[in-house]
């Protein structure tokens, strides 16, 4: 696919990597309105936003210098719009879309202008994160905030409050007031020591990502200077995933947006809202069209999974959203046999094996990688990597766990992480034969984080003969992956170094703060080490590091966004679902998020050995709704 540097004509636009769009789609694709898209799993939402910001870049319609910022909650969600437009746009296009997280974006923000804010909400620059749990704000509630004054109330009328509503309505639930609370209630003195302690009190100041979030709301909304720079900046702004928007965030662009130029694009799905626990809006999008305008345009295709598997997700939708309308299945089924089952097993061990020989005979029958399945969880993904590790293993299909950490990094967070995906980029043009595509790709970040312009030849061509000797250094001190922990971490550094850590922190400011960026590059020596045990040469220990030829495990929250030829639910009981009762629609939203994530196929697989399936009768109700079929294996 040639892209183009050059303008395109609006009327001669036409959508890029995919043979159509649907009629509603594409009048969102155009829209010079706020649009809330309200539509089911694989109905294309992000591709959406791909092809929509293709459209802005391509035509002129958002104009240079301005440029597009697209929201999203998940690290690898942003990373995935950005490479989608990377596809389908001429890089100096592409250039101009800025995605990332929503915490990123906040932070970014309170690390550019924090020190305008008011004093008694300044935080010290060299501010850490912090990740505060239940017993940390009971710890401060009960014992350190102390006694309140007795005009405020009483230490009986602190206990009173509940740590959620501390933590959701008092600390961060609202836009913080300029200049305190002028008549504190007790919660909210408690509430205002919490936040005087954390940015004053301490050796440092900590942070929580939440209260980054409302920080970054009170700076612009006492900073005109700061707003004025961001709504100049962007003409568009696009929020993935919206519905899983908190009201911190959703503060955050009314102050910034509301009244202003910018066109706005939500897109979402209220029946994949498995975020209320994190604090998430009840209905993020009445909110958007009250306030912004916003013209709800629903989509009706569904471009990732077999008419059968529709059918079924249709009976799950129904259950989390009555007026659900049935999407129209794009995909043909490409499989014999039932499209959906429940698979009861005697034991975990012989579960193992069964499904381990079922995975490598499909690969075998359909011409399928590892990485076209995924095993799901509800939790605790360890305890089940350790009973299916070894009978994959044995199959000969690697099995990943995706949920596991290396070094104090989450894998799969690792693996989304620029300074582990330059790393990576990096290494494989310095030390694999066929290097063309990614000599491509490094010339391009490389040269990004430089900010060497595409269209300046004279120094893309400096640059280039940079990285060749870059490249050439590191194979000639280097020429086999690592034997240990300590050399992994040399030939990361040694990599990191040429890319340019004060550049990376530019441009993802978590590097700056916290430690992370140290935590990112020890996670990454220790991945690289442990990838190489074992492989003959750089490109099994690179493709081991990305996981490429292994099947991965993970957690239903984990996997929302991705797609997979087979999706295989291990353990349907009450046992993984204990608190299924407490909240119905969360834990179903989460079940039906599982199961949409297939292309074809759907095994859920149920082993009394962990649990009965009493509590969470009413899944199996869905699902027998839907006409799938309980098969005891073995
Ligand atoms: N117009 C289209 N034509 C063909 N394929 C499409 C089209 N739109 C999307 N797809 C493909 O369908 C799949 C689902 O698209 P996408 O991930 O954008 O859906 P989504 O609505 O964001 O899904 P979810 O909410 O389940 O994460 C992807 O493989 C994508 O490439």
């Amino acid at each position: 696919m040639a892209l183009l540097a050059r303008r395109v004509r609006p009327d001669d636009w036409k959508p890029i990597g995919v043979d159509a769009l649907e009629a509603n789609a594409m009048k969102v694709v155009v829209s010079t309105d706020n649009r809330s898209v309200i539509a089911g799993p694989g109905a294309g939402k992000t591709e959406l936003l791909a092809q929509r910001a293709a459209y802005l870049l391509q035509t002129g319609m958002a104009p240079p210098p301005r440029r597009i910022l697209a929201i999203s909650f998940k690290r690898d969600a942003a990373t995935n719009l950005a490479a989608r437009v990377r596809q389908r746009c001429h890089r100096s296009h592409a250039g101009r879309l800025d995605s990332m997280t929503f915490d990123a974006f906040a932070k970014g923000l309170v690390d550019r202008f924090g020190q305008a804010l008011p004093e008694r909400w300044r935080p010290r620059p060299d501010y850490e994160l912090m990740f505060p749990n239940d017993t940390a704000f009971r710890g401060f509630l009960f014992q350190d905030v102390g006694t309140p004054p007795k005009a405020i109330g009483s230490y009986a009328d602190l206990q009173a409050i509940s740590i959620k509503t501390f933590e959701r309505s008092l600390l961060v639930g609202s836009p913080l007031p300029v200049m305190g609370w002028p008549d504190p209630t007790v919660g909210q003195w408690a509430a205002d020591r919490f936040w005087q302690s954390s940015l004053h009190e301490g050796k440092k100041t900590f942070l929580s990502f939440s209260m980054i979030g409302r920080l970054a709301e009170l700076l612009l909304r006492v900073n005109p200077i700061a707003r004025e720079a961001l709504r100049l900046t962007y003409s568009h702004l696009f929020m993935d995933e919206f519905q899983d928007t908190t009201q911190i965030q959703y503060d955050l662009v009314r102050t910034i947006f509301l009244g202003t130029d910018a066109v706005i694009t939500a897109v979402g799905d209220n029946k994949q809202q498995i975020m209320r626990w994190a604090m998430a809006m009840d209905d993020p999008f009445s909110a958007f069209d009250a306030d912004f305008s916003g013209k709800r345009t629903p989509l009706y295709n569904n471009y990732r999974s077999s008419p059968e598997l529709v059918r079924i997700q249709h009976v799950l939708a129904q259950a989390l959203d009555a007026r659900a309308v049935e999407p129209v299945s794009k995909t043909a089924a490409t499989i014999a046999g039932e499209s959906c089952a429940i698979w009861d097993f005697s034991s975990p061990e012989i579960e193992a094996q069964r499904l381990a020989r079922f995975v490598a005979a499909e690969m075998k029958a359909h011409a399928l990688g590892p990485r076209d399945f995924v095993l799901l969880v509800r939790q605790k993904a360890v305890d089940y990597a350790a009973v299916l590790e070894p009978a994959f293993r044995a199959a000969g299909i690697p099995l990943r766990n995706e949920a596991g950490t290396v070094g104090a990094v989450m894998l799969q967070e690792l693996l989304a992480e620029e300074a582990s995906e330059l790393l990576v980029k990096v290494l494989r043009l310095a030390m694999t034969k066929r290097a063309g595509r990614h000599w491509t790709e490094c010339q391009e970040a490389l040269g990004a984080l430089r900010g060497i312009s595409p269209e300046d030849e004279a120094a893309q061509a400096i640059f280039a003969r940079e990285l060749d000797a870059e490249a050439t250094q590191l194979s000639a001190d280097h020429p086999e992956p690592p034997a240990s922990k300590a050399d992994a971490r040399t030939i990361v550094d040694d990599v990191l170094g040429f890319v340019g850590r004060e550049r990376l922190i530019a441009v993802h400011p978590a590097y700056a703060q916290g430690g992370w960026f140290e935590k990112v590059v020890e996670a990454a020596a220790v991945h690289l080490h442990g990838s190489s045990a074992g492989a003959a040469d750089w490109t099994e220990a690179l493709d081991t590091y990305e996981g490429l030829y292994a099947i991965p495990l993970m957690t239903i929250h984990k996997s929302k966004g991705l797609e997979y030829h087979s999706v295989i639910f291990v353990g349907l009981d009450d046992g993984a679902w204990w608190s299924f009762a407490g909240d119905q629609v969360e834990a179903t939203a989460g079940f039906f998020v599982a199961f949409t994530r297939a292309k074809q196929r759907v095994v859920f697989t149920y082993c009394a050995k962990r649990g009965a399936r009493t509590k969470i009768a009413t899944l199996y109700g869905l699902l027998s709704k839907a006409g799938v079929q309980t098969i005891q294996i073995a």
